[in-house]
């Protein structure tokens, strides 16, 4: 748990550094990063002006974009765009169907194919993580991109009975509005367009969006058990000439409970990144 508390809040801090516009008042810090100081760097709640349309920011932008460098710019620009169409199609998709079916039945098979292949595509994340060209902690994206790609693949494409469960589309719905809203904040910031309203949802519509999301992941997996349990699927046996076995049904029951000690990690730290963007507070690690 502390490791990824502390790497989310060095995150934070990298982001801190580059923020800082009049000195920091030092605050106690709080329990998640023992040892540093939490800073509050301004608290200005910018209603009308969230893009970088203020001198002070429109200079952050353009040196954020010298230190990325250009090719590394142009990249994730590019990559932004996509996800947001990808994600884009598929909300449409869903919305249409929808409007002609009357039912969520045969919605996922639908969309199966666009969803697997711009949440496949999201595995980028991890690497543009590695190789230092966006500021957010590889554990954090990682535990986020691996539980929707082990949930598209593992769960929802290899277990057939489950796919018209009311939970699949519980999920599917809090995905699409969750990427439509983070990629094309992404793509606004690196064009120094940034809309507020976009600012405003990437860091609010996760309050309600993420457990949501995360209930549709859980009963999805619990509906599979039955299915999993029966069909002994993904499972390896004993005897057998390498002498180990792996039941995929108490590995499902672990990952579920994997969702306790993990998801209030990835919702604190949204919440932090939210107290950081929209509040101005920003938390500075101190050099011990
Ligand atoms: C093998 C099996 C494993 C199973 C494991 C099971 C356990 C799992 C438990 C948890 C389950 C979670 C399930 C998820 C469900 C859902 O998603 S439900 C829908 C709601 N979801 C959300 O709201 C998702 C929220 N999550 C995120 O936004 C991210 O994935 C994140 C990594 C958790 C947080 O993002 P982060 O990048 O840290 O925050 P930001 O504020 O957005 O960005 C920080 C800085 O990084 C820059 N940046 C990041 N990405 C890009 C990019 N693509 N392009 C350009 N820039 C990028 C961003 O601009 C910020 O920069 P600064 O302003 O300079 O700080």
């Amino acid at each position: 748990m502390g490791r990824l508390t502390e790497a989310a809040a060095a995150g934070g801090g990298a982001s801190a550094a580059r923020s800082a516009g009049p000195p920091p008042t030092p605050l106690p810090l709080s329990s998640t990063s023992p040892g540093g100081t939490a800073t509050m760097a301004s608290s200005e709640e910018d209603g009308t002006n969230g893009g970088a349309s203020e001198p002070g920011e429109e200079k952050e932008a353009t040196g954020k974009r010298r230190r990325l460098g250009l090719l590394a710019t142009v990249w994730l620009t590019f990559y932004n765009i996509a996800m947001t169409a990808g994600w884009l199609v598929l909300a449409i998709t869903m919305v249409r169907f929808y409007m002609e079916k009357g039912t969520h039945k045969g919605l996922y098979k639908s969309i199966q194919k666009t969803l697997k292949f711009f949440q496949t595509f999201a595995l980028l994340e991890i690497v543009h993580c590695l190789i230092g060209i966006v500021p957010t902690s590889v554990i954090v994206t990682g535990v986020q991109v691996s539980s929707r790609i082990f949930m598209v693949w593992l769960v929802t494409h290899s277990i057939k009975p489950i796919q018209n469960e009311e939970s699949v589309v519980l999920f599917l719905v809090a995905w699409t509005v969750t990427e439509i809203t983070r990629y094309s904040f992404y793509t606004f910031s690196l064009l120094d367009h940034l809309p507020y309203f976009i600012k405003w949802a990437r860091y609010n519509f996760f309050i309600i969006l993420y457990p949501v999301g995360v209930v549709g992941e859980l009963l999805t997996i619990y509906a599979a058990l039955p299915y999993v349990k029966k069909t002994g699927m993904f499972s390896i046996r004993l005897p057998n000439k390498y002498n180990v076995s792996f039941d995929y049904y108490y590995f499902l029951l672990i990952t579920m409970a994997s969702y306790i000690p993990l998801f209030p990690q990835l919702y604190f730290h949204m919440l932090r990144q939210r107290r950081k963007v929209l509040h101005g507070e920003v938390i500075v690690e101190k050099d011990d």
